[in-house]
C-alpha cells in the first residue's frame, strides 16, 4: 500500500482562524500531541512574522524528536534566514517557502510580472538550499493559476532544488475532479517531477477540502496537509483526521495509508479545541459529538442488532470511548428498553410499556432525555404504583390580599387512612407545605422551587420542580397540574414519596441478600 505523509499546519494554518492565538506553552502542548498522533511534518510557524512565533517555532523544532519540523517563509532572504535560525536545532528541519502563481495574485498582490515571479521563487529556493536539506516549495493560489505556467515555475524550482511541490487550492475554489486533472497535467508536463513528494493543501471554502485532498491522493499526492478539526483561515484546511479515517476506513479504495494513530485523534481534537477555543461543531466528522450518536428507533434498533449496520467507523478506532443512544423523540422500544436496562432498572413488560408511551408524550415537547430524565420516568412510573405512599385527595387554599394564606389537604396515608390537616404560611405555596408536613409527619426543608410552564398559552399546564431534604435524605419531585398551586403541592408530594419507595426498594433488597 502507498504510503501518504501527512504534514500538520495546525499550529500554522490552523492558527490563522480568526479569533485564534495561541502562545507558545500552548503550541508546544500541541506540538507534542501531534507528535503523539503520528504526523509526519508539523508546521509550527512562520518564524519571521514575530518574536512570539520564531521562539515558539524554535522551541518545537528543539523539542520534536519523532517527526520533521519546517516553518513558513515568504520568498525573501530574510524570512529564510529567521526560518532557518528557528529551525537549524531540530531533529529533521525543512524549509516551506512559497510564492503566489495565479494571475489575480501576481498582478494585484505582488505586483510582478510572471517572468519576474519565477525568478523570485527559484532565487529564494537556491538561497534556502544553502541551509536545508529538505524544501519544500508552493505555488500558493495553484488552482487559479494558467497551467502552462504552473508547470513552468514547478519545473524551474525543482530544477533549483526544491524536493516537495504543494499545490495549494489557497482559496477553496477547485473542485475534485478539477484537482485530480491539476496533479495529471504537472506528471505530464513537468520535467523533474519524478522526483519529488507532490502535495495537497486545501481550503474549505466550498466545503470540499477533505474530498479535493483525497482526489489528490487518486491522482499521485505523496503528502495531503491539513489541520486538526479543520480550523484555519476563513472556512479553514481539510480536517487531517478526516482523512487519515478515510484513508483507513476505505483502503479497498484509495490503497494508501498513513502513520496516524488513530485512537490519538479525539484527544488531539479536543486539545486542540480547548487551547484554540474553537468548538467543534456536533455534526463533524470523526470528532463531533454527534458522530457516535443514534437517535431514530430504527438505527437504535439495527445498531443494538449489531453494530455495523450503521456504524462504518468504530468509536473506540478514533479514541472515542463508544457510542451512545440519545433518547428523543424518533427512539423506538428496543433502544428504551436498553436504556432502562443499562441505568440498572428492572421494569415488568407492563410498566415498561406505561413508561415507553409517557416517554413518547413527553418526547413531542422535549428534545433529549438524560439518564436522569429517564430515570425520573420509572421512578414516577413506580411511585405512580405503588402503595407505600401519600396520595393527594384535595386541597383548598385561601388567599387574599388583607388576610393570611391558608390551606386545608386531605391526604390518603400509607395505610391508606384520610390524614386531613390545616396551617397557615408566608403565601400561599408556604402554607400549603407546611400544611403536607403536618400530614407527612415529616420535617421537610425546602432545598429548590422551580415553575414552568409546559406550553404556551393560558391553558397551559403548570410544571413544579423541587428539592428537598427528608432526614438527611435528598429528594426531587415533579408535579404537573393545570394550576400552579396544585402542581407546587403534587411536586412536594412527589419528592416525600420517592423517598418511601426507595427506603422501600433497599429493605427489599436487604431482605433478599440475607
Ligand atoms: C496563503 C497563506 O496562508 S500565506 C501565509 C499567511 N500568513 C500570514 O500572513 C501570517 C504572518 N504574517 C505576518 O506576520 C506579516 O504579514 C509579515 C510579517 C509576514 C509581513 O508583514 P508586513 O511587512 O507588514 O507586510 P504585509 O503583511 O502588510 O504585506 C505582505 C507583503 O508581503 C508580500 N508577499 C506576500 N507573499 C509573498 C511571498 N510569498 N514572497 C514574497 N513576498 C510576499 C506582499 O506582496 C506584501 O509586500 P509589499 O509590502 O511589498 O506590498
Ligand atoms: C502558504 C500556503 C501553502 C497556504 O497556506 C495556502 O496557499 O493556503
Ligand atoms: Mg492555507
Amino acid at each position: 500500500m502507498r504510503k501518504i505523509n501527512l504534514f500538520d499546519t495546525t499550529l500554522r494554518d490552523g492558527e490563522q482562524s480568526a479569533g485564534v492565538n495561541l502562545n507558545a506553552k500552548e503550541k508546544l502542548q500541541i506540538a507534542l500531541q501531534l507528535e503523539r498522533l503520528g504526523v509526519d511534518i508539523m508546521e509550527a510557524g512562520f518564524p519571521a512574522s514575530s518574536k512570539g512565533d520564531f521562539l515558539a517555532v524554535q522551541e518545537i523544532a528543539r523539542k520534536i524528536k519523532n517527526c520533521s519540523v519546517t516553518g513558513l517563509a515568504r520568498s525573501v532572504k530574510t524570512d529564510i534566514d529567521a526560518a532557518w535560525d528557528a529551525l537549524k536545532d531540530g531533529a529533521n528541519p525543512r524549509l516551506h517557502v512559497f510564492l503566489a502563481t495565479s494571475p489575480i495574485h501576481m498582478q494585484y498582490k505582488l505586483k510582478q510580472s510572471p517572468e519576474q515571479v519565477i525568478e523570485t521563487a527559484v532565487e529564494s529556493v537556491k538561497y534556502a538550499s544553502k541551509y536545508f536539506p529538505l524544501i519544500q516549495w508552493s505555488a500558493e493560489d495553484a488552482c487559479r493559476s494558467e497551467l502552462p505556467f504552473l508547470a513552468k515555475i514547478v519545473e524551474e524550482v525543482i530544477a533549483a532544488g526544491a524536493n516537495v511541490i504543494n499545490i495549494p487550492d489557497t482559496v477553496g475554489y477547485i473542485n475534485p475532479k478539477e484537482y485530480g486533472e491539476i496533479f495529471q497535467y504537472l506528471k505530464s508536463n513537468v520535467k523533474g517531477i519524478d522526483n519529488v513528494i507532490l502535495s495537497a493543501h486545501c481550503h474549505d471554502d466550498l466545503g470540499m477540502a477533505v474530498a479535493n485532498s483525497l482526489a489528490a491522493i487518486e491522482n499521485g499526492a505523496g503528502q495531503i496537509e491539513g489541520t486538526i478539526n479543520g480550523i484555519g483561515e476563513r472556512a479553514g484546511n481539510a480536517s487531517l483526521e478526516e482523512i487519515g479515517v478515510a484513508l483507513h476506513i476505505r483502503s479497498d479504495y484509495f490503497g494508501a495509508k498513513t502513520n496516524m494513530k488513530l485512537d490519538e485523534i479525539k484527544k488531539t481534537s479536543d486539545l486542540v479545541s480547548k487551547l484554540t477555543g474553537m468548538m467543534i461543531p456536533p455534526n463533524k466528522a470523526v470528532v463531533g459529538k454527534n458522530a457516535f450518536a443514534h437517535e431514530s428507533g430504527i438505527h437504535q434498533d439495527g445498531v443494538l442488532k449489531e453494530k455495523t449496520t450503521y456504524e462504518i467507523i468504530s468509536p473506540e478506532l478514533v479514541g472515542v470511548g463508544s457510542n451512545s443512544m440519545v433518547l428523543g423523540k424518533h427512539s423506538g422500544r428496543h433502544a428504551f428498553k436498553s436504556k432502562l436496562s443499562e441505568l440498572g432498572f428492572s421494569v415488568t413488560e407492563e410498566e415498561s410499556h406505561k413508561i415507553f408511551k409517557t416517554f413518547k408524550t413527553l418526547s413531542e415537547k422535549k428534545k433529549e432525555f438524560t439518564d436522569e430524565d429517564i430515570a425520573a420516568l420509572v421512578i414516577e412510573e413506580k411511585v405512580e404504583r405503588s402503595e407505600d405512599m401519600f396520595e393527594l385527595v384535595s386541597l383548598q387554599v385561601q388567599y387574599g390580599t388583607s388576610q393570611v394564606p391558608t390551606a386545608t389537604v386531605t391526604l390518603k396515608n400509607q395505610e391508606q387512612q384520610l390524614v386531613q390537616e390545616a396551617a397557615t404560611g408566608g403565601g400561599s405555596v408556604e402554607a400549603i407545605y407546611n400544611t403536607l408536613e403536618r400530614c407527612t409527619g415529616f420535617t421537610i426543608k425546602l432545598q429548590d422551587y422551580r415553575i414552568q410552564s409546559n406550553s404556551s398559552g393560558r391553558d397551559a399546564f403548570a410544571q413544579v420542580f423541587v428539592r428537598v431534604m427528608v432526614g438527611g435524605v435528598e429528594s426531587s419531585g415533579r408535579g404537573m397540574a393545570q394550576d400552579v398551586l396544585e402542581a407546587s403541592a403534587k411536586a412536594y408530594l412527589n419528592a416525600v414519596n420517592r423517598i418511601l419507595i426507595l427506603n422501600a426498594q433497599a429493605e427489599e433488597s436487604l431482605k433478599a441478600t440475607v
